[in-house]
């Protein structure tokens, strides 16, 4: 199903240097805005226009279980994620409240919960209750990995369909920052405990066996990392699938998308594997907690707009970016230009 993608949009140069253009003039010191004028000029890039389409947006929130969690690998029982599902719905989890905050629709996908959910609001999508414990065979098969991303990129396709303008992606999943830290450091070539770290909130001993548990599966799986879909299938989850084929589908249509923390940066390495360059078409929204962040943003030249400490996940992250892009559509739209008010600079 892969091969027969036609390729992502194109970034447009004349639009990013529209848009820089665009700031330069406006009444302030060049460059005052900082990182937010690389945001402003980045969303144009993206989609090819510097009269930007950020009104409609939408946060999908893939959730899977994970085998691994058998390990005793997190601190957080598994029935976290079905009853986090729900409750995102409801309104009431961390993004779900930070969205309402930033007018921003949420949407979770069942791709993968151990729970027979029955919620109209949640949309099932299930592969299979969880993933295979790491330990104790490959997390998927190869046709599991490449469904979880053909679903993400079906969901995506829906959301741009019905008219959202920029998305953001999150997650839930139990045990997940297990599995994204294997991720990482297979397709980096980084030793595993130079990105592991607290996930939601372990103790010393506990990151001391998480380590041993994903140095065991690289070992006895020996994921291949020159073929992603086999390091996704090996020793991934349906939700990070899920993350994958929401990025192609987004770089695609010439949709900006915000990824969230740990796990959409474990996404990343399998879309960036398959689709070189394709962060050039993503937004890094904060450099989460995780050990890991700082490697994989310097692997792909992306820059967190925030630093929060931030260890939630669910897309909490992405959601607060579209504070700031609100803010820059209202800088492009109101603020006078340099020549309005006469003033010229000499350096
Ligand atoms: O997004 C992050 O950077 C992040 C960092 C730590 C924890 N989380 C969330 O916490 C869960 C995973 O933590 P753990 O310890 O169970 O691997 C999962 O539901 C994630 O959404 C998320
Ligand atoms: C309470 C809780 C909420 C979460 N949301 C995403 N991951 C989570 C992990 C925990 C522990």
């Amino acid at each position: 199903m892969l091969e027969k993608r036609t390729g992502l949009k194109p970034i447009s140069e004349a639009a990013k240097s529209e848009m820089q253009n665009k700031l330069n003039h406006k009444c302030k010191p060049i460059g005052g805005l900082g990182k937010l004028e690389g945001l402003a000029v980045k969303l144009a890039g993206i989609e090819g226009t510097v009269d930007l389409k950020t009104q409609k947006r939408m946060c999908l929130v893939f959730a899977a279980d994970h085998g691994v969690e058998r390990e005793g690998v997190s601190a957080t029982p598994r029935n976290v994620t079905a009853l986090q599902a729900q409750n995102m719905m409801a309104g009431h989890t961390t993004v779900a409240a930070m969205a309402i905050a930033n007018h921003c629709a949420v949407q979770v996908v069942d791709i993968g919960i151990d729970a027979d959910l029955n919620d109209p609001k949640v949309l099932d999508r299930k592969i299979r209750k969880g993933t295979t414990d790491i330990l104790d065979g490959p997390a998927m098969t190869r046709e599991e990995a490449e469904e979880s991303i053909q679903i993400g990129h079906d969901v995506a396709q829906q959301a741009i369909d019905d008219g959202n303008q920029i998305l953001a992606i999150g997650e839930l999943g139990i045990a997940n920052t297990t599995i994204s830290s294997a991720i990482i450091s297979v397709m980096l070539n980084e030793p595993v405990a130079n990105v592991v770290g607290r996930g939601s909130n372990i103790s010393d001993k506990r990151m001391l066996h998480k380590i041993d548990v994903i140095e065991e599966a690289i070992s006895k799986w020996q994921p291949d990392a020159t073929d992603p879909i086999d390091v996704l299938s090996k020793v991934g989850g349906f939700e990070i699938g899920g993350k994958v084929g929401a990025m192609i589908c987004a770089a695609e249509n010439g949709v900006p998308i915000i990824m969230d923390g740990f796990i959409s940066e474990a996404a990343l390495t399998i879309a960036d594997g398959l689709y070189p360059g394709i962060s050039q078409h993503i937004i890094a929204s904060h450099a989460s907690k995780e050990r890991g962040t700082q490697l994989v943003m310097q692997r792909y030249d992306l820059d967190p707009l925030l630093e929060l400490n931030m260890a939630v996940g669910e897309g909490s992250g992405a959601v607060l970016v579209l504070s700031l892009i609100d803010a820059m559509q209202s800088v492009l739209k109101n603020m006078n230009t340099l020549e309005d008010l006469d003033v010229f600079f000499t350096k």
